[in-house]
């Protein structure tokens, strides 16, 4: 019997916990949000799709009632607010930080195992703040935004190459923010051969600056940020673990050495499976692309620091 929370019932909360219920990935999914009767609608809804969709998984919605989601074995985190249009994720820190510790102390009395993925933005800094404050092991703390950022990533090589994303193999490392990603171009692939075969070097970097600022192109469109491939990249998450598929996705995790950073949560390569992270891969950046990762990690680390001027750590 295996039980997933995801708490905060908005457009990712709400698309993640519909994804994972659609594909199976666990028998129970629990949705928690502070607004009154949101969870409890939109689970019952859901559950008006299963005959429909053909899905067995049993949705519950609940309001901030932590009981319900007792012994849960993976729980992602979306509550916080988006951003608006003309907003950066880093601005989110004041309002989210509260948020993200509070959920996340209350989630740890209820599910004292639980593996906690970590979306609320900016991402990177709430996963270090849900490390540093419950003082879990390092395992059991992933920050989702590679996948994510992968995902669109592969979508603008297709758009350029003219072929379906599912042809097209790539990874961004770095922090989830929009100067701070890093599109691996070098280890990109289409069809099992490097994409620099196929695309010019100023297309490339079209794709790789796209990718960057994919969040924020959609949160210009839509008014607030986007939701279907942050549900389905949260869902994708979960389903490694929950399912031990060990696949290897860029997360956010706790180095300690790793690519020369240590005391901080950005994306790196890592293997999930059931115990969560289950291996950091190192990749043997050259020295454009370890320069990129330093200069990412500084402006985490900046970041970070602000968790002490808004009292969360
Ligand atoms: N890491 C990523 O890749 C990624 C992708 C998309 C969005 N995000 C972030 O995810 C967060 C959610 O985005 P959204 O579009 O779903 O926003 P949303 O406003 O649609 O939903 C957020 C939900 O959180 C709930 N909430 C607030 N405080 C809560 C609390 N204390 N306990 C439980 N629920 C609470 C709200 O009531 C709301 O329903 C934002 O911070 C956004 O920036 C991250
Ligand atoms: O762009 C945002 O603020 C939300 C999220 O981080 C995203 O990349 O879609």
């Amino acid at each position: 019997m295996s039980k997933v929370t995801v708490v905060g019932a908005g457009n990712v909360g709400a698309t993640c916990a519909n994804v994972l219920a659609f594909n199976e990935v666990a028998d129970e999914v629990v949705m928690l949000d502070v607004k009154e009767g949101v969870s409890e609608g939109k689970a019952m809804d859901m559950m008006q799709t299963a005959q429909l969709l053909g899905f067995d998984t049993t949705i519950v919605g609940c309001t901030n009632d932590y009981a319900q989601t007792a012994d849960s074995d993976v729980v992602v985190i979306t509550s916080g607010i988006p951003r608006k249009p003309g907003m950066t994720r880093e601005e989110l820190i004041g309002v989210n930080a509260g948020i993200v510790k509070s959920v996340a102390q209350n989630i740890l009395k209820y599910s004292p195992n639980a593996i906690l993925v970590v979306i609320s933005n900016p991402m990177d800094t709430m996963t270090y703040l849900s490390l540093k404050s419950l003082g879990l092991p390092k395992n059991r703390i992933i920050g989702m935004g590679g996948a994510l950022d992968s995902s669109r990533f592969k979508y603008f090589l297709a758009q350029a190459l003219g072929c379906n994303a599912n042809e097209v193999e790539g990874m961004v490392i770095g922090g989830h923010g929009d100067t701070t990603m890093i599109p691996l171009t070098r280890f990109a692939t289409y069809k099992g051969m490097p994409v620099t075969n196929f695309l010019s070097e100023e297309k490339l970097n079209e794709v790789a600056a796209a990718t960057m600022v994919g969040g924020a192109t959609l949160t210009k469109l839509l008014g607030t940020s986007a939701w279907y491939a942050p549900g389905a990249a949260g869902a994708f998450v979960v389903e490694s673990i929950i399912h031990n598929q060990k696949k290897m996705i860029p997360c956010s995790v706790f180095l300690e050495g790793e690519y020369g950073e240590s005391d901080i949560c950005i994306g790196v390569p890592v293997i999930l499976g059931k115990n969560g992270i289950e291996k950091i891969v190192e990749l043997d950046l050259n020295a454009d692309e370890k320069a990129k990762f330093a200069a990412s990690a500084a402006a985490v680390h900046k970041t970070n620091a602000a968790l002490k001027e808004v009292g969360a750590l």
